[in-house]
C-alpha cells in the first residue's frame, strides 16, 4: 500500500512513515498521507515533536517520476513542505538509505536532519531535465551557501552522509539506528526556538563577487551541458536565491520549472532514466533476467594485454575479481606489468579505496587459466587467432568455464564452434578505455545459454558497467548502426562538405566529438582493417566509387594508404602538433586532397546545409536501428538508446536515436529517408526500414509502445 502512516511514540513524538516501495517516492498517495499526518499532529496537544522517516531503511527517492508523464493531482509538494516548516513543534528527518530530489527537499523543510552514515543525499533533478522545484533551489543555498549549492544542484551528484555533515546539510550522522537517534533528538529539542531552523527565513550567504560566481557557473554549465537546458535553469534559480527575497525566489523557481517540466529534454532524460533500468531486465533471446541462474565469478582470466585487455583487467580487479592476466608477447607483458598496477591504483583512488579489492597475477601461458571460472579473450580482431585461442581454452579450462570474447563485431557463433561447449560462449564488447567507459554489449550467440549470458550481464554490472544484451550480427548494435552514419559523413565530403563542417553540425547537435574527430581519436586504421577483411578495399590510381553493387567512398582508405591514421600519426582528417597530439586543427592538405579527389571523379561540390548533414547522418543511423529491432538483435528501442548514450556520445538530453526519431516524428523521418534515397538510389542504408513504415502506418505509437508493437507484428507475420 502506498501511503504515509501516522503513529505516536511514547505519547509525545509523532512518527510519519513514508511507504511507497522500493524508494518511497512522493506519489500522490504519499503526499496525501503526509498532509493528513501534519494536520493530525497539529491537532494533537499530546504531541510535542515530529519525526519523518521512510519505510525499509530508505528515506525518500524524491518525487514519483512516473507521475510526471500525466496530469499532476493531489496535494502539491511546495505547500506541503511549507506546512511542515511552519509547524510550532520541532520536525526531525531521520535519513536512512537515501534522500534524493524531493526527498531531500522534504528534509530541508524539516527543522533538523539526522542521517545514517551509509545514506546518500542529493538533488539529482538536473539529470532528469528539471530543477529542485519543491523549494530546494531556495533552501539549500540558504543552508550551505551559494558555491556549494551551485555544485550540488547543477551536477546532481549524490553525496555521502559525511560530506553532507561537512557541508552542514545534516546536523548529525550516526552508524547506529538513525530513526532511534532522531526520536531521541526530537525529544531533546522540544521548546527550543524554531525560527532560526526555518531555512526559508534565513538570508542566503553569497560571496561578495556573487555575479561573477554565477556567471562562471553559467559558462561552465553551457560548456559542459552540450545544449542541455536544465543546468542553465538551475543557475537561474540559484541566482534568484542569491539576489531575491525567498518568496520571489520561489516564484522564479516555479517559473523556471514550468519552462522545463514538459520540455522535450525533460521527457528525453526521464526516458533515459527508465531505459537504463529496462535494459537490465530482458535479453534478446526472450529469456528473463530473473529466471536465469547466474554464476558468481571470483576468479577470471584475461587473454591479451593490449589497451583493451589492460583496461578489462583493471575493471575486473576493481570489482573484486581475482585476475590471471595472460600475454604471450614478452614486450607487451612487460608493459602491462608496469601499467596495470598504476591504472589500478588510480582507479582505486577514484573510488576512495586504499587498496584494489582484486588480486592480479601475470602469466605468459594459457595453461595458467585452468582454475578460473570465466575467461575474457581480448586479443586483436582476427577471427583465425581468436578461434585458435578458443579451441585451446576449451582444452585447458575446467568444464563449465564461461568463455567470453571482447570483440567489436565478429561472429560469436564461429568462436563458439571452436569449443566443445558452445552454450558457454558469449561476447563481451567493451568500449575503450575499458576500465572507464560505462557501456558493455553482452553478445548472445544463437547457442549461448541464458546462464552464460546472465553471468556476463551480472559481471558487467559488478564492474560498474551498464550491460546491454544484444544479438549476434556483424557490428552487433552499436557498430552496425555506426556504419551507415560514417558512410554518410564520407559521402558528404565527396559532395562538398569539409570534415570541420560535418563535425560542427554533429557537435552542435550535442555529440562531444564529430565523426571525423572521433575517427582521428580511435585511429582510421580500425575501420580500414574491417573493410579489408570484408574485401571492400582496392588500391589503384582511380579506385572506383561503387563496390559490391553499392556506393562506396574510398576516401578513408586513401587517407590510410597515405599514412594518415589520425592522432597517433599526428595527421588524419585534421592535423595535430605531432604523433599523439590532441588539439585538432584544420589541415589545408585535407582540403586540397578533397578537391583533387572530387575533380578526379567529376564531382561538382555544392554547399551543404547543416540540416542535411544532420538528417543524412542521424537518420541513416536510426534507420539501421529500426532494422536491428526488426531482426530482434536488440530487445527494444531502450536498449539501442542506452547503447548510444553510454557508448557513442549521443547527448543524453536527446534520449537516444530511437527516442529522438519519435520526437522528430516517425512520419517525418520516413519522409526524409525517402527523399534522400530518391537522390541517392545507390545507397541501400537510406532505404527506409519496413518496421519504420509499419510504425508510421500504425499511427506512430510512442517509443514506449514499440516493444509491444514489434512482438505483435512478429506473431502476425508468423501466422
Ligand atoms: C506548465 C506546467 C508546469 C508544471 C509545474 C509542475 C510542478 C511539479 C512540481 C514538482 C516538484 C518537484 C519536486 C522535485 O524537485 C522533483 C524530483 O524529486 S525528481 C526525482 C528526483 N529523484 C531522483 O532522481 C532519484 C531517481 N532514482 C535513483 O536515482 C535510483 O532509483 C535510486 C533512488 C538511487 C535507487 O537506486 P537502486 O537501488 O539501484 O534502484 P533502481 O534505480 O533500480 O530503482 C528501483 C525502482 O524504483 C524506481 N524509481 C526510483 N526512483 C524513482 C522515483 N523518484 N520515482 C519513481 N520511480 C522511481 C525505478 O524506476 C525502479 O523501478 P523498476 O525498474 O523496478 O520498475
Amino acid at each position: 500500500m502506498k501511503m504515509a502512516t501516522y503513529s505516536v511514540l511514547s505519547g509525545s513524538v509523532a512518527l510519519i512513515t513514508l511507504q511507497n516501495p522500493p524508494v518511497n517516492a512522493l506519489s500522490e498517495a504519499v503526499r496525501t498521507g503526509i498532509t493528513d499526518a501534519v494536520q493530525r499532529t497539529l491537532k494533537d496537544p499530546q504531541v510535542t515533536s515530529v519525526v519523518i522517516c521512510g519505510q525499509n531503511g530508505r528515506f525518500c527517492g524524491g518525487a514519483d517520476i512516473r507521475e510526471f508523464a500525466g496530469p499532476m493531482s493531489g496535494p502539491p509538494l511546495v505547500p506541503m513542505i511549507h506546512a511542515l516548516e511552519a509547524m510550532e513543534k520541532p520536525v526531525v528527518a531521520a535519513i536512512e538509505g537515501l534522500a534524493l530530489g524531493g526527498g531531500l527537499e522534504l528534509a530541508l523543510g524539516c527543522h533538523y536532519r539526522i542521517a545514517h552514515s551509509q545514506a546518500l543525499l542529493g538533488l539529482p533533478e538536473v539529470t532528469l531535465g528539471l530543477l529542485p522545484a519543491a523549494g530546494g533551489s531556495q533552501r539549500l543555498p540558504r543552508l550551505i551557501g551559494l558555491p556549494a549549492a551551485l555544485d550540488l544542484i547543477t551536477t546532481g551528484r549524490h553525496i555521502s552522509a559525511s560530506e553532507a555533515l561537512k557541508l552542514g546539510i545534516v546536523d548529525q550522522v550516526t552508524d547506529d539506528n538513525a530513526l532511534k537517534m532522531a526520536v531521541e533528538f526530537a525529544r531533546s529539542v522540544v521548546g527550543q526556538p524554531l525560527g532560526p531552523r526555518r531555512l526559508s527565513t534565513r538570508p542566503c550567504h553569497s560571496p561578495p563577487d556573487v555575479d561573477s560566481v554565477l556567471d562562471q557557473a553559467l559558462a561552465q554549465v553551457w560548456q559542459r551541458g552540450r545544449g542541455a537546458l536544465a543546468p542553465v535553469a538551475c543557475v537561474g534559480a540559484l541566482r534568484a536565491a542569491a539576489t531575491l527575497p525567498y518568496a520571489q525566489g520561489m516564484e522564479k523557481e516555479r517559473e523556471l520549472m514550468a519552462t522545463l517540466f514538459n520540455s522535450g529534454q525533460a521527457r528525453a532524460l526521464q526516458y533515459a532514466f527508465f531505459s537504463q533500468r529496462v535494459v537490465g531486465k530482458w535479453q534478446p533471446s526472450g529469456a528473463r533476467w530473473d529466471n536465469s541462474t547466474t554464476r558468481t565469478i571470483r576468479k577470471a582470466a584475461v587473454i591479451g594485454l593490449g589497451t583493451m585487455g589492460r583496461g578489462i583487467v583493471v575493471a575486473l580487479a576493481l570489482a573484486g575479481v581475482s585476475v590471471v592476466a595472460v600475454e604471450s608477447q614478452e614486450k607487451q607483458l612487460a608493459a602491462a606489468r608496469q601499467m596495470v598496477p598504476e591504472m589500478l591504483q588510480r582507479g582505486a583512488g577514484r573510488r576512495g579505496l586504499d587498496t584494489p579489492p582484486g588480486v592480479i597475477s601475470f602469466s605468459s601461458g594459457l595453461e595458467d587459466v585452468s582454475e578460473v571460472e570465466l575467461v575474457i579473450e581480448a586479443v586483436f580482431e582476427d577471427m583465425a587467432l581468436k578461434r585458435r585461442i578458443f579451441s585451446r581454452l576449451a582444452t585447458v579450462c575446467r568444464p563449465g568455464t564461461v568463455l567470453c570474447s571482447n570483440t567489436s563485431g565478429l561472429d560469436i557463433d564461429q568462436l563458439a564452434e571452436a569449443t566443445q561447449n558452445p552454450a558457454l560462449v558469449v561476447g563481451m564488447h567493451f568500449f575503450a578505455p575499458a576500465h572507464v567507459m560505462k557501456l558493455l554489449e553482452v553478445v548472445c550467440g544463437p547457442r549461448s545459454s541464458p546462464e552464460a549470458v546472465a553471468t556476463a550481464m551480472v559481471l558487467g554490472k559488478r564492474m560498474g558497467k551498464v550491460s546491454v544484451a544484444v544479438g549476434n550480427c556483424p557490428g552487433f548494435v552499436g557498430n552496425r548502426m555506426l556504419k551507415p552514419y560514417m558512410e554518410q559523413a564520407n559521402f558528404l565530403l565527396e559532395e562538398g562538405a569539409t570534415p570541420q563542417q560535418v563535425d560542427e553540425a554533429l557537435e552542435g547537435f550535442g555529440f562531444p566529438m564529430g565523426v571525423f574527430r572521433m575517427s582521428d581519436l580511435s585511429g582510421l586504421d580500425v575501420g580500414w582493417r574491417v573493410r579489408k577483411e570484408a574485401g571492400l578495399t582496392e588500391q589503384g590510381v582511380e579506385p572506383t566509387r561503387m563496390r559490391q553493387g553499392q556506393r562506396y567512398s574510398p576516401l578513408p582508405d586513401q587517407m590510410c594508404e597515405g599514412g594518415r591514421l589520425g592522432q597517433k600519426t599526428g595527421r588524419g582528417w585534421y592535423r595535430y602538433d605531432g604523433p599523439g597530439g590532441r588539439v585538432a586543427r584544420s589541415d589545408p592538405w585535407v582540403q586540397n586532397f578533397l578537391e583533387t579527389y572530387r575533380a578526379r571523379h567529376g564531382l561538382v561540390p555544392r554547399r551543404i546545409a547543416t540540416e542535411e548533414i544532420l538528417e543524412r547522418c542521424l537518420y541513416a543511423l536510426t534507420n539501421e536501428g529500426f532494422n536491428i529491432l526488426q531482426d530482434g538483435v536488440a530487445a527494444g528501442p531502450e536498449d539501442i538508446d542506452v547503447i548510444y548514450v553510454f557508448g557513442y556520445g549521443w547527448p543524453r538530453h536527446r534520449g537516444g536515436p530511437m527516442f529522438h526519431a519519435g520526437q522528430v516524428g516517425l512520419a517525418r523521418v520516413l519522409e526524409k529517408l525517402e527523399h534522400y534515397q530518391h537522390s541517392h538510389p545507390d545507397v541501400p542504408h537510406l532505404k527506409p526500414s519496413s518496421l519504420l513504415r509499419r510504425l508510421v502506418a500504425a499511427g506512430s505509437p510512442p517509443v514506449q509502445k514499440w516493444r509491444e508493437f514489434i512482438s505483435k507484428d512478429r506473431v502476425h507475420s508468423q501466422l
